[in-house]
């Protein structure tokens, strides 16, 4: 059965010089590591990409949740399914049909997330959910890590959670950016169940114990779906 609660830590906040070591510092505690690709296209930033996750899928058990902020993600999303990741999530902006890449990433043995960014409604995705297995909404503008959590974003999740429920979908609702003690509640109660946190969990001095923090906040404030 998978876990209630899902905690990604972001390896954006980590160091990148040690990074099988930062993996390592969270093994136990995370259920996810969530690994952001920038493409300085699609965001202007850039991050990591395919080689990088290749190697450091030998270095830890923990599964990836691989964010795909690029552009043209169905030339490179099915090479991420190949090399290991849980879930490969590409973004709504970024895709002319979600559908069929959702479908190829399965075939190749992924989970399919779909992403949407803070300029982004849901509204017109809502109908594409029994495809999907995981809806990102970003509590940011993506492209950098460590910004603002925003709080009228939680609007968005409420409605994909109204729809999940509605349908008795199998989908999570994963949140991205500013995820941290003072907002996971927030962004629970709104109906999500995955949360990356980047700063959160590799600013802290623990960061397996920042990862049990945040758990219990969400768990505590997590209304049953059923
Ligand atoms: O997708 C992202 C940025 O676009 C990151 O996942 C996000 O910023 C996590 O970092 P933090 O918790 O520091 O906000
Ligand atoms: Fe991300």
């Amino acid at each position: 059965m998978s876990p209630k609660t899902i905690i990604a830590p972001s390896i954006l906040a980590a160091d990148f010089s040690r990074l099988a070591d930062e993996v390592g510092a969270i093994e136990g505690a995370a259920d996810w590591v969530h690994v952001d690709v920038m493409d300085n296209h699609f965001v202007p930033n850039l991050t990591i990409g395919l080689p990088v996750v290749q190697s450091l899928r030998k270095a830890t058990t923990i599964p990836f949740d691989v964010h795909l902020m690029i552009t043209d993600p169905e030339r490179w999303a099915p090479g991420y399914a190949e090399a290991g990741a849980h879930n490969v999530t590409f973004h709504a902006e970024a895709c002319e049909n979600p559908v069929a890449l959702a479908k190829t990433l399965r075939a190749a043995g992924a989970k399919a997330g779909l992403a949407i960014d803070r300029d982004t409604s849901v509204e017109p995705y809502l109908e594409l959910l029994p495809y999907i297995d995981t809806v990102l909404i970003m509590t940011i503008k993506a492209g950098f890590g460590g910004q603002k959590f925003m709080p009228e974003m939680l609007d968005k999740v409420r409605d994909v959670r109204r729809r999940v429920s509605a349908k008795d979908l199998s989908v999570r609702i994963e949140v991205d950016g500013g995820i941290a003690a003072d907002t996971i509640a927030q962004a629970a109660e709104a109906g999500a169940d995955a949360f990356v946190a980047g700063t959160a969990v590799y600013g802290a001095d623990d960061p397996a114990e920042a990862i049990r923090k945040l758990r219990a906040l969400a768990e505590a404030a997590l209304p049953s779906h059923d």
